[in-house]
């Protein structure tokens, strides 16, 4: 079976406040887009054999350990993990991959799991992987409400800088913590094609690490796309493109100088009947 494991971004993410347990309250849109890693799983006798980076701690991995583990061992799985998506850029590829093996072991191995619970155990980005689409999150990102997208063209620039997420969270001060995103003018922008209201309250942090990432949102908007923000703990870059001509435009300008790609808000058509936790 192949599986693609889609990027994120997050059209904005504001930092309510610090909870005791020193993770941070967070309001954000998730939105899936149309390109990512793909993963082969085939079943197997028995055991995990998986061919991808960090072995035994790769995320996939730790999923498909997890549901075997939970749905009583009912056989084993190959997995074969091609990276596509740079990490460390605050798309979720490694929380993608982990949910695509969630739901492929599900479908050759039916058994009564919580894909959900697991999904959280593994990471706060995992349960939108679950749903993909559109989604508001609040908590850490475990409290999901689905949302449709307009199906925008947008292109996503990683400059190659890895920014490790507990470094960005480490740095955020009570300066950084913002309200609720407002989340119905969001929608009501992006369907005009109009600059959304939104911000990510993790760029204040990630900036004053690397000021060099100031410079990369500059060029992104110098090449006329509009809404530009960091996704999730950086340090890649998202902006709103016109046209798909557009996109691709801005792609052939940047395609030497990092990670650069096209795709649609909302990713690929998904199954509805996945369910959602309610905010
Ligand atoms: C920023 C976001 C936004 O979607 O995604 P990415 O950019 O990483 O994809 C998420 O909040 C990434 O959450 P998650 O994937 O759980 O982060 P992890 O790497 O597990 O967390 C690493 C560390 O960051 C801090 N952390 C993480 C999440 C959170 N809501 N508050 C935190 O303070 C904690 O110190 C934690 O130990
Ligand atoms: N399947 C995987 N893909 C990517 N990274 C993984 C995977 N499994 C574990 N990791 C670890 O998780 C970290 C975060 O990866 P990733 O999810 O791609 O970035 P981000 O959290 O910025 O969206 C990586 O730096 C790596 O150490």
């Amino acid at each position: 079976m192949e599986r693609l494991a889609v990027a994120k971004v997050n059209l904005g993410l504001s930092l309510l406040g610090r909870r005791p347990d020193g993770y941070h309250e967070l309001h954000t849109l998730f939105a899936a887009l149309t390109f990512g890693d793909r993963l082969y799983l085939e079943p197997i006798p028995q055991g995990i054999e998986f061919r991808g980076r960090y072995g035994k701690r790769n995320l996939a991995y730790r999923a498909a350990a997890l549901y075997l583990e939970r749905a009583g061992f009912p056989g084993g799985v190959r997995i074969v993990l091609e990276k596509a998506l740079p990490e460390g850029a605050g798309l979720g590829g490694g929380s993608s991959d982990a949910a695509q093996v969630l739901l492929g072991l599900k479908e050759l191995y039916p058994a009564e799991v919580d894909l959900f619970a697991l999904a959280l155990s593994l990471g706060a980005d995992v349960p939108f992987f679950l749903l993909g689409g559109g989604a508001e999150a609040r908590g850490i990102g475990e409290r999901l409400r689905p949302l449709a997208l307009p199906p925008l063209p947008v292109v996503v620039f990683a400059p190659g800088l890895r920014l490790p997420t507990p470094r960005v969270y480490g740095e955020v001060k009570p300066h950084d913590f913002a309200p609720e995103l407002p989340v119905e003018e969001i929608l009501g922008a992006l369907a005009r094609g109009e600059e959304p209201p939104y911000w990510n309250s993790l760029e204040g942090p990630a900036f004053r690490l690397y000021p060099e990432l100031k410079e990369v949102k500059a060029r992104l908007r110098g090449l006329g796309l509009k809404g530009v923000l960091m996704t999730g703990s950086g340090s890649a870059f998202f902006g709103l493109a016109e046209s798909e001509e557009h996109a691709e435009a801005v792609v052939k300008a940047l395609r030497h100088r990092g990670f650069v790609r096209k795709g649609i808000l909302g990713g690929p058509h998904v199954p509805s009947g996945n369910g959602a936790f309610p905010l």
